[in-house]
């Protein structure tokens, strides 16, 4: 199933603390943002990329587009003060039916998940990728705790997340409306009562986030390339 997909790039990456945006980090010689838009851009089924950024980074984005030959990369828009704002900008310059959302700061997900994603969305309106939680979450108050959440029914949503388009849009408009800002996008549908399932993926596509995902990164592109 042929999808467009928006990729949020806007970020200040400040949990990283590199200074920079922390797509930029390259590991092993390549920029970490330069593994994510490969997947889209050896994706058959990809008709294009839409990449939020921030306007100070054009040059840095226009640079490295042409010296890795990304072809798919349709429009370069300029991202928010949050990932919602930046996904939103984004979602204007779409043109098919299904759209994917999917963080610049996920390198590692691999295209069986984005079909499966694309062919739910179609048909339910909205999917994600998730994991079960293997943590015990609990709830807490100024690191008092409330109460420990049942865990068989908790995931850890990740992205891609893909959309019906018309939905999503949707869904973004009246949470502008509301001044509601989440956390995803999935969230921002079942707002408004719009059905999202979940297709299960794996730990590997891990968002870098902070240090410490760095070596997890390395580890996960090495067992890649075995
Ligand atoms: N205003 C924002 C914030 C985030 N993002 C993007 O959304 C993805 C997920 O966000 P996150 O991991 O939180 O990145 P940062 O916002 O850069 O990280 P931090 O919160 O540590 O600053 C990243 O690819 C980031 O570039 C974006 O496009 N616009
Ligand atoms: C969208 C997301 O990746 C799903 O897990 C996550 O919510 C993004 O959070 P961030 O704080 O904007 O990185």
């Amino acid at each position: 199933m042929f999808y467009e997909v928006v990729i949020p790039a806007a970020g200040q990456g400040k949990r990283m603390k590199a200074g920079k945006n922390k797509l930029f980090i390259e590991l092993s010689g390549t920029p970490i943002i330069v593994y994510t838009l490969r997947v889209f851009e050896e994706d058959p089924n990809c008709r294009g990329i839409i990449l939020s950024i921030n306007p100070a980074e054009e040059d840095y984005f226009i640079q490295m587009i042409a010296t890795y030959d990304l072809k798919k990369v349709k429009k370069l828009v300029t991202g928010g003060t949050e990932r919602q704002q930046s996904v939103y900008n984004g979602l204007k310059h779409v043109g098919e039916e299904i759209i994917l959302v999917h963080d610049g700061a996920r390198p590692f997900i691999d295209q069986v998940q984005i079909s499966e994603l694309t062919s739910s969305a179609s048909l339910h309106g909205g999917a994600v990728i998730a994991v079960p939680v293997k943590d015990t979450i609990k709830k807490a108050a100024d690191k008092k705790v409330l109460e420990t959440v049942e865990r068989s029914s908790l995931w850890a949503v990740q992205t891609p997340q893909a959309f019906r388009v018309s939905i999503l849009k949707r869904a973004h408009e009246q949470a502008e409306l509301e001044s509601f800002l989440g956390t995803d996008d999935a969230s921002l549908l079942e707002r408004i009562n719009e059905q999202v399932v979940i297709i299960e993926g794996n730990y590997d596509n891990i968002k870098i986030t902070t240090q410490e995902d760095l070596y997890f990164a390395e580890a996960i592109l090495h067992k890649q390339q075995l």
